[in-house]
């Protein structure tokens, strides 16, 4: 168990193998061809703006009377002149410089005041964030542009003043926002642990949980500095932001109101200028937020399609039905996660068979393909990025991966059906347990709420719920984890199923409740003779309950049999190493043999058996090419070269 349990790290690292290579925020920004294009247009207005100085323009403020209201394309005045005969063009260059700098300025200042007080009030709630959170509500309560007209009135007109007005109405917008994540950080267990370690509020905010915000932080600036340039512009517009001779856009626009009859070009190029401006920051602020979203970056964040996509190769030799009707018959099953240039072989060559009536354990480390194995039995696994490449489900003559939407639904907790880890995560928390189950019954045949009202009570009695009329009417978090998980499986059998899938639904439960819950499930395959396919880590479980086992590494079945023949005389050279990490009660001290290495990542598999370079009996033949199952005995098989040598030696070392 010790080295089965510590593997699960070793899963872990298989999963992280090395520094995954991240796609860059640039190529993920531009994957969004308007944010493409804003930043281009961006890039171009900044850079006008930055090299203002050494541009062979015009003296923005030098006034000539005799060339007042040039039309634009006049000799020497690419845009014209404004009723005082300022060249219009380098005076757009310099507004231009100026509102970016009015809101860029603007943003950080509201940026830093109003995350702090997000970050404060988050962080230590009470009274503190009561008090912080009502003064913001204050704030929000006059509509922004009077706030901003009000403070401007108070401290003055003055691009100064314009800038604070705007920066202090923008504070609420911070606070709020940077609050809600920081509520939601400050209880978590790297939180916690921080502050059991010993270290002070003060760097808790600043090491642990500004790092975690400041994306928030940049999403919220990148969309609002946009903005906050209409705003502090909206202002020098009105005559309370810049003040002549120094010009912004918005004080363009306003002294080109008073001709807009005569010279309406002074008004319609600044218009157009604070467009552009705003609009490509606005763009770019977008493909910013979505760029800096971790689930992008990795692919996820598209919308997962209700079946996984599958893409066979045509002329497959998996085509034939398996013979005698078995539960469930799965041929060469490949299931891969395509990311980027990445190809995660989650699950390679899976081949299986469940009779009716039967209990398959499918077992291995974490991360050696349990889950997307079951996952994939029905269509479940997210695409994108998951993708189902080769092999067939077999059920009832039928291949279920060619079924469509519509009967794949039916099927899918109704003639087989799920029961997962955690019920905590798959039970609706606003529900209460009875209307779940009557949902779920329902779902698959027509029935009146109070019919299913009633067959979901009998169901929870069946699953030996005590007072299941009572606990019908429980929130899911009023039950202990083993009801929760006996509802589960009460939801599970709702349609009568023929097959159950459980993927690992006692690990998290104590071994009283864990054993229950074992013999409830046994007792219900042989009452019903549903067949079932257990999913575990722990050989303990695996031989409780299947009748059959098969042992997965690196997204294979390594070896396949009867559990008990299995156990006794594994043919695979992991599957040995497996089982002599597991504990055995009351046989005294023991070293456990923990397997060295780690599992392989599975976008890297090496060559030939993936086991070999931790495998003590690997030889440079193990390295070579695909190893395909060999028979060993009735109804087994092992992916090992040595697989008859191995059973042998692990017969004469019990023996003996
Ligand atoms: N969305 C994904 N993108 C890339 N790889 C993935 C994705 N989901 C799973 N994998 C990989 O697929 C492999 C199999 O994962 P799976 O969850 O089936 O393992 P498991 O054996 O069920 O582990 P556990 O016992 O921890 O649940 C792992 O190496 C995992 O990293």
């Amino acid at each position: 168990m010790s080295a089965i349990s510590t593997s699960s790290s070793a899963g872990d690292a298989a999963r992280t193998p090395e520094r995954p290579k991240r796609r860059s925020f640039l190529r993920l920004l531009l994957r969004n061809r308007l944010a493409g294009l804003g930043l281009v247009v961006l890039a171009a207005i900044v850079a006008i703006a930055i090299l203002a100085p050494i541009l062979p323009l015009a003296d923005p403020n030098a006034t000539a009377p005799a060339n007042r209201l040039l039309p634009p394309l006049s000799e020497g005045h690419l845009l014209g002149t404004d009723e005082l005969g300022r060249d219009l063009l380098s005076r757009l260059v310099w507004g231009t410089r100026l509102s970016l700098f009015m809101g860029v300025a603007a943003t950080l200042v509201a940026a830093l005041l109003g995350s702090t007080i997000g970050l404060v009030a988050g962080y230590f709630g009470g009274r503190l964030d009561n008090a912080l959170m009502r003064s913001i509500d204050m704030l929000m309560a006059f509509p922004y542009i009077l706030l901003a007209l009000a403070i401007v009135a108070v401290l003055g007109p003055g691009l100064l003043n314009a800038l604070y007005a705007v920066a202090i109405v923008n504070i609420p917008f911070f606070a709020r926002n940077i609050r809600g994540v920081t509520v939601g950080l400050s209880h978590k267990d790297f939180v916690e642990a921080a502050r059991l370690s010993g270290m002070g509020h003060g760097r808790i905010l600043v090491s642990e949980v500004l790092p975690n915000v400041m994306p928030v932080i940049v999403i919220t600036m990148s969309t609002t500095v946009g903005w906050m340039i209409l705003e502090t512009a909206g202002l020098s517009f009105l005559g309370l932001g810049s003040q002549p001779p120094q010009a912004d856009l918005g004080s363009i626009l306003g002294e080109g109101r008073k001709v807009m009859l005569t010279a309406p070009h002074v008004t319609t190029i600044a218009g157009i200028t604070i467009f552009l401006l705003v609009m490509s920051i606005n763009l770019v602020g977008d493909g910013v937020r979505d760029a800096l979203d971790p689930r992008l970056s990795a692919g996820a964040l598209a919308r997962p399609a209700p079946v996984t996509r599958i893409a066979r190769a045509k002329n497959a030799d998996d085509a034939a039905p398996p013979e005698g009707s078995p539960a469930l018959a799965v041929r060469r099953l490949s299931t891969r996660f395509e990311v980027g240039e990445r190809i995660y072989r989650a699950v390679n060559d899976v081949s299986f068979t469940i009779r009716r009536g039967e209990c398959l354990g499918l077992v291995g480390e974490s991360g050696s393909g349990k889950s997307v194995t079951a996952l994939s039995l029905l269509g479940l696994v997210p695409s994108p990025p998951g993708v189902i490449r080769a092999g067939r489900v077999w059920r009832e003559g039928e291949d279920v991966l060619s079924l469509s939407r519509e009967k794949l639904r039916a099927l899918r907790g109704g003639r087989v059906s799920y029961i997962f880890q955690d019920p905590l995560t798959t039970l609706h928390p606003l529900f209460t347990v009875g209307d779940q189950l009557v949902e779920a019954i329902r779902a698959h045949r027509p029935a009146s709420h109070a019919e299913a009202w009633t067959q979901a009570v009998a169901l929870l009695d069946r699953v030996r719920i005590p007072a299941a009329a009572d606990r019908a009417e429980a929130l899911p978090h009023e039950l202990s984890g083993g009801m929760r998980q006996r509802v589960a499986i009460a939801m599970a059998l709702a349609n009568e199923p023929d097959l159950i899938i459980a993927d690992e639904p006692t690990t998290a439960l104590d071994v009283t409740v864990q054993a229950q819950i074992l013999a409830l499930l046994d007792e219900l395959r042989r009452e019903s003779g549903l067949a079932l396919l257990f999913i575990t880590h722990d050989f303990g479980v695996v031989s409780q309950l299947c009748d059959r086992v098969a042992v997965m590494y690196a997204g294979k079945i390594v070896e396949e049999g009867p559990t008990q023949a299995v156990l006794e005389a594994p043919a695979h050279p992991y599957t040995r190493l497996l089982i002599a990490c597991v504990p055995i009660l009351g046989s005294g001290k023991r070293a456990l043999d923990a397997i060295p290495g780690l599992p392989p990542a599975v976008d890297r598999l090496p060559d030939g058996c993936a086991f070999a370079p931790r495998c003590p009996r690997a030889t440079a033949a193990c390295k070579e090419g695909e190893i395909p199952p060999v028979s060993v005995a009735d109804r087994r098989s092992a992916r090992c070269l040595y697989a008859g040598e191995v059973m042998r030696a692990a017969t004469e070392g019990s023996a003996a």
